[in-house]
C-alpha cells in the first residue's frame, strides 16, 4: 500500500508549519474561519506559506465565505488548495477555478458515496465527524464502518484523530490521506511539535501494516 499522505491543519504559527514539515507533512492547513480559535489574517497565511520549503501543498479551509471574501484571499495568499468544510453547493466550489476538496460531515444513516458524487470536479473528499452546530475540528470521531469500500474520489479521513488512534484508522479504512488539527496540539491552535511527530510516524506504521 503507498504510504498514505499526512495534512497538519489549524496551523498559525510558522513554527509550527516547519515542524510539520520537518516531521514529514505533505500538506499544511490554513483557516480562513474567523470563527475558529485557529484563524489566520492574510497577512499571518502569507507569511506561514513564505517561509515553507518547496513541495508543501498549502490548504486553504472555508466555511460557506462569501465569493468576495473568498476572491479576495485568493487574489493574496498563494494557495495550492481549496478545502470547503461548509454547506458548499458543487457549483460554489467549482467557481473559482482551483484545485478544491469538499468536507462532508458524517452522520450514522448517510449515503457518503451518494454525498460524494455530488462534487465530481472535487481533487478529493474529506470526511469528518458532524456535531451539530459546529462545521469541524470538533476532535471527535466518527464511525469509521460507515465508509464505503469504495469512494470514486481520493478520500481524505479526519475528526478526532490523534498519535494514538491513527494507525488504526490507516488500516482499517485505508485512505489516501489523513488530516489532523485538534489532535496535535498543545492549545487550541498552537502545534505540539512531538505530537506532529508521533502522528505522522504512526501514519507510516499504519500504512506499511
Ligand atoms: O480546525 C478548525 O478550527 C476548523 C474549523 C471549522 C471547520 C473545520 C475545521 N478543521 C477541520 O476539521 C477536521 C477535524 O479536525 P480535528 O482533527 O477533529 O480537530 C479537519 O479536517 C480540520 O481541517
Amino acid at each position: 500500500m503507498p504510504a498514505v499522505r499526512s495534512k497538519i491543519c489549524g496551523i498559525t504559527r510558522i513554527e509550527d508549519a516547519l515542524a510539520a514539515v520537518d516531521a514529514g507533512a505533505d500538506a499544511i492547513g490554513l483557516v480562513f474561519y474567523r470563527r475558529s480559535p485557529r484563524a489566520v489574517s492574510v497577512q499571518q497565511a502569507r507569511a506561514i506559506i513564505a517561509a515553507l520549503p518547496p513541495f508543501v501543498t498549502t490548504v486553504g479551509l472555508f466555511v460557506d465565505a462569501s465569493r468576495c471574501e473568498l476572491g479576495e484571499i485568493l487574489d493574496a495568499v498563494p494557495l495550492d488548495l481549496l478545502q470547503f468544510h461548509g454547506d458548499e453547493s458543487a457549483d460554489a466550489c467549482d467557481g473559482y477555478h482551483r484545485p478544491f476538496i469538499k468536507a462532508l460531515r458524517v452522520k450514522p444513516g448517510d449515503d457518503i458515496a451518494a454525498l460524494a458524487a455530488r462534487y465530481p470536479k472535487a481533487s478529493g473528499i474529506l470526511l469528518d465527524t458532524y456535531v451539530a452546530g459546529v462545521p469541524g475540528g470538533t476532535g471527535e470521531s466518527f464511525d469509521w464502518s460507515l465508509i464505503p469500500r469504495e469512494l470514486s474520489k481520493p478520500l481524505i479521513l479526519a475528526g478526532g484523530l490523534t498519535p494514538d488512534n491513527v494507525a488504526d484508522a490507516v488500516r482499517q479504512v485505508r485512505p489516501y490521506a489523513v488530516d489532523v488539527s485538534g489532535g496535535v496540539e498543545a492549545s487550541k491552535g498552537i502545534k505540539d511539535a512531538q505530537k506532529i511527530r508521533a502522528f505522522i510516524d504512526a501514519v507510516k506504521g499504519g500504512s506499511a501494516a
